[in-house]
């Protein structure tokens, strides 16, 4: 799949821009601060619906704007699709498909597959447990679209119930609460266990399987990037801990099972319901749990040295964009932001070897020297506002 087309208006500091787009390599080039950034975040956004560096949308309408229109011509097998998006904060956003009727942002979701790699990628390995939750839900989507419909109603029983909690604890006076606690709270208590239990045990399961999927891939782009290093290896650590089956979420053991995690889950919110009531939230469940990441025996965060982590986090984008590849739905296009300069030399070359195989991949880099010899394709000036063929 490629990106034929891209338009901007009024996104982050672009007023508008038309830029075609080819198969192969495309290098933005540009000092500091000219939007090369906000170029890509707009591709990345009209493929996940969301940014690589913000949470909610009003920073990427242009100062003074009330929306910003991203519109992309995607071609997928040879058949082509624009899409259209406006991003209208404090309003619904809308898409439209082929200029077609104007419908829900959702169902633009699968038409581009993208996979970025940024400086902010950093955090998948030195950051909080939610940065690599997001890693693994943002993937689940990009593979199948209703991952997207899983996880925000997983995020909507999870704000009642924990909202429920806190008043029955409240009403209780919080420690020991159950015998006080309002018998009609405690059903209702009991209806969200089972919402959390189903929407938990689906995104759960895909998780597991997901990182059972990704886990070869991850070792061995990290011996690509890294050969000298540490063998990689992720894992998936649960919140539900020796509850779970043994060998689920690894690549050799059996497949995770939704309808035996749905049970799992019941049967350990039965478990912990006491603690839950006095401290007012839900503490067990895919929300609490961790992708972990390990270079031999130490885990990553808090062992690895920058170069290590860098090599992480990008083996961890390498391995996605391997993984998409190789299934249906269309090869990715792939997204590098400014991370030459912060490779050395060989991590640089190996990344270049995989890049420049891709079917499609954008670069962007302050100065061209920045930029290995091998991404010899279209080139780009970024400045004043503008976009030039170099
Ligand atoms: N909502 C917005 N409205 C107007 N300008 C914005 C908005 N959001 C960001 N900017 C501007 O966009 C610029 C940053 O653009 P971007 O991050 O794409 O730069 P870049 O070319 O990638 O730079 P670098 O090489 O430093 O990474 C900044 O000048 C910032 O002030």
């Amino acid at each position: 799949m490629y990106l034929r087309h891209l338009q901007v208006t009024d996104f982050r500091s672009w007023e508008h821009v038309d830029l075609p787009l080819a198969q192969g390599p495309t290098v933005l080039v540009g000092p500091n601060g000219q939007g090369k950034t906000n170029l890509l975040e707009a591709i990345g956004y009209i493929s996940t619906l969301s940014s690589h560096r913000v949470a909610t949308d009003a920073p990427l309408v242009r100062h003074g704007c009330d929306r910003a229109l991203v519109r992309a011509a995607v071609v997928n097998e040879g058949r082509e699709l624009t899409v259209e998006l406006e991003i209208a904060p404090g309003r619904a956003n809308r898409a439209r498909i082929n200029r077609g009727a104007v419908g829900k942002p959702r169902d633009v979701l699968g038409i581009l597959r993208t996979v970025l790699f940024s400086p902010e990628d950093l955090a998948l390995v030195r950051g909080d447990p939610s940065e690599r939750r997001r890693f693994l839900d943002d993937l689940l989507v990009q593979r199948a679209p209703r991952y997207a419909g899983v996880r925000s109603e997983y995020d909507r029983v999870l704000r009642q119930r924990n909202a429920l909690l806190k008043s029955v604890g409240r009403a209780g006076g919080r420690r020991g609460a159950r015998e006080e606690t309002d018998p009609y709270a405690l059903s209702t208590l009991q209806v969200w266990d089972n919402h959390l239990a189903s929407a938990g045990a689906e995104l759960l399961a895909a998780r597991l399987n997901l990182v059972a999927e990704l886990g070869p891939y991850v070792a061995s782009s990290y011996a690509d990037v890294a050969p000298d290093s540490r063998p990689a290896r992720i894992a998936y650590r649960s919140s539900l801990g020796g509850a779970l089956p043994e060998g689920w979420g690894t690549p050799d053991g059996p497949e995770a099972s939704t309808e035996q995690l749905g049970e799992i889950l019941l049967r350990v919110l039965g478990e912990v319901r006491e603690t839950e009531l006095e401290r007012g939230v839900s503490l067990i469940g895919p929300h609490r749990d961790d992708l972990e990441l390990m270079l031999g025996e130490a885990p990553a965060k808090g062992y690895a040295s920058h170069g290590e982590s860098w090599s992480f986090a990008l083996a961890l984008r390498l391995a996605s964009y391997r993984l998409l590849r190789n299934e249906s739905g269309g090869e990715p296009v792939l997204l590098l932001d400014d991370v030459f300069a912060e490779l050395d030399s060989r991590r640089r070359a190996r990344l270049a070897e995989v890049a420049t195989k891709a079917e499609q991949v954008l670069v962007t880099a302050a100065v061209d020297e920045d930029v290995p010899v091998e991404f010899a394709g279209v080139r780009y000036a970024v400045s004043n506002g503008e976009v030039t063929r170099a």
